[in-house]
């Protein structure tokens, strides 16, 4: 029986400390194997890749695709090269390792820029039209992310002595691209996972497009479909924390409480908020064959984390997480002429959802809607001008806000919306706005952008720190 191990960009990022925990550690022989590891880019290399996932600033791929001057993503690529070298400078020093991790990169660089120069020559025809192949190009670039990931890995593991091989996904000289599951299967077809360790690339080429299906996120998608094809008996994500009651980069690690036991429904609402504890479409194939998911803290690898399932709801009501999304846009839009007429809920968000804006929730009166969007400010200003021209009649506001949660698997604790109002009024943070389902998972309050972190500090000191939870809310 094998386990399937996922390690997020943060971790890899961190990847010598990795050697002495999960890859290594005090392993030997036999111990090393029956490990499956799906790796993520290096922290930040995506966003350099496409566009930065939570403030929307450009990447190769958005300065590709916006073509606003020729040589903009070039120069962006040859940045992103120099990232990658410096990567593998600082793990592999000045030896021979060092040459083989170069040259593996330099050439998929080499080679991707190479073909966006082609198509940019050949699109400057009128009967080719970029937009047709971007796609493609997102793809390609994303696949560069995880394949130097996962050779560095590769490299570094087999100079200690442990049989660790490449499975390369990203497509990279493949002919035709086969569908998902086939492509896992093909690359598994010769893999005796007891005497290898296969070291995966978090993106999958295949035909169904990984990024047009499932977007950021992806290598959990990879993840979840090897752990279910392979039939694995355990799911892991590493990450660099345990999954804790706040980001312990916010209100520090001294205050937050990890979490033993969580569920989907808990899982989900992360998500929406972009803190990824897993990507709910993911889930969705490991629920269905219930294979237990764990998510671990790379760097303890003792601990047994936080275990999610289905049907986990807390025997006590509590908060459990104060979660949260900065850098929102609140696009408010007021019409006299909207009372009583539903276009405006059909229009509205298929006009969002064709800028590739992420509604993160919504609120309406009688005569306004406002959505709490992510996107980069160029998007928002579009939807603005055109929610403008399409509903003539209607004043549209921009804000810039926050959203702070408070998440839990139950959290009928009463009195609860008092005190986090209170404990918001008390640290002098004006609320814009509260939300809170009849389901009771999720209470947001939408507060300014300036007071994001205090928000989060003020409800996690309010409902969390002030309950006796001791260091794990019910271990796993
Ligand atoms: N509730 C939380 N528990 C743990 N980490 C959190 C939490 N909320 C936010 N974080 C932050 O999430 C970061 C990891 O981000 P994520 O994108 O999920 O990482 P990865 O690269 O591992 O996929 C951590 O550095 C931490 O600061
Ligand atoms: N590196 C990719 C895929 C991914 O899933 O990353 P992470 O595991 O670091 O969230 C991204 O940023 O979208």
């Amino acid at each position: 029986m094998h386990t399937v191990e996922k390690i997020g960009g943060t971790s890899m990022s961190r990847f010598s400390e990795l050697m002495d925990t999960i890859l290594i550690g005090d392993r030997k022989g036999d111990d090393l194997y029956n490990r499956i590891f799906v790796v993520s880019a290096y922290g930040g290399i995506t966003n350099l890749l496409l566009e930065h996932k939570k403030t929307g600033e450009p990447g190769v791929y958005a300065r590709f695709a916006n073509a606003e001057n020729e040589s903009a993503w070039s120069e962006a690529l040859t940045e992103v090269r120099i990232k990658m070298l410096d990567i593998n400078r600082e793990l592999f020093g000045d030896t021979t390792e060092r040459e083989e991790a170069d040259a593996f990169i330099n050439k998929r660089i080499a080679d991707v820029e190479a073909i966006m120069s082609n198509l940019q020559a050949l699109c400057s025809y009128g009967h080719f039209q970029l937009d047709d192949h971007l796609m493609k190009v997102r793809e390609m670039l994303a696949g560069i992310g995880e394949a130097h990931s996962a050779n560095n890995s590769v490299i570094a593991l087999r100079k200690q002595g442990v049989n660790a091989r490449l499975l390369d996904l990203s497509g990279w000289d493949q002919e035709e691209p086969l569908p998902f599951e086939e492509m896992i299967e093909s690359s598994f077809a010769d893999v005796d996972v007891s005497k290898e360790m296969p070291i995966v690339t978090g993106y999958t080429h295949c035909k169904e497009g990984l990024m047009k299906t499932f977007d950021r996120g992806y290598s959990e998608m990879t993840f979840s479909k090897i752990a279910t094809k392979t039939g694995a008996n355990e799911a892991i994500i590493h990450k660099e924390f345990h999954l804790s009651t706040a980001d312990p980069g916010i209100v520090g690690l001294e205050n937050v409480v990890t979490i033993g036991r969580t569920n989907y429904d808990v899982a989900d609402q992360l998500s929406n908020l972009g803190m990824e504890a897993i990507h709910p479409k993911a889930a969705k194939g490991l629920r269905q064959q219930e294979i237990e998911l764990r998510i671990k803290n790379a760097f303890e690898p003792d601990h047994a984390g936080t275990v999610i399932s289905t049907d986990y709801c807390s025997e006590k009501p509590c908060v459990e997480i104060i979660a949260g999304r900065p850098n929102l846009f609140a696009l408010e839009i007021f019409d006299q002429e909207m009372l009583g007429e539903a276009r405006y809920d059909i229009e509205l968000p298929r006009l969002l959802n064709e800028l590739r804006l992420y509604v993160v929730n919504r609120d309406s009166d009688a005569n306004s809607i406002t959505y709490f969007v992510a996107g980069t400010r160029k998007m928002v200003t579009r939807a603005v001008r055109l929610i403008g021209q399409k509903f003539e009649s209607a004043e549209v506001e921009l804000h810039k806000v926050a959203i702070v949660s408070a998440i839990g698997s139950n959290l009928k604790v009463p009195g609860i919306l008092a005190r986090t109002v209170s404990s918001l009024a008390d640290a002098g943070i004006s609320v814009q706005a509260l939300h809170q389902s009849m389901r009771q998972v999720e209470m947001q309050c939408i507060v300014n952008q300036d007071d994001y972190e205090s928000a989060v500090r003020a409800l996690h000191h309010a409902l969390i720190e002030q309950e006796d939870h001791g260091d794990v809310i019910c271990a796993a």
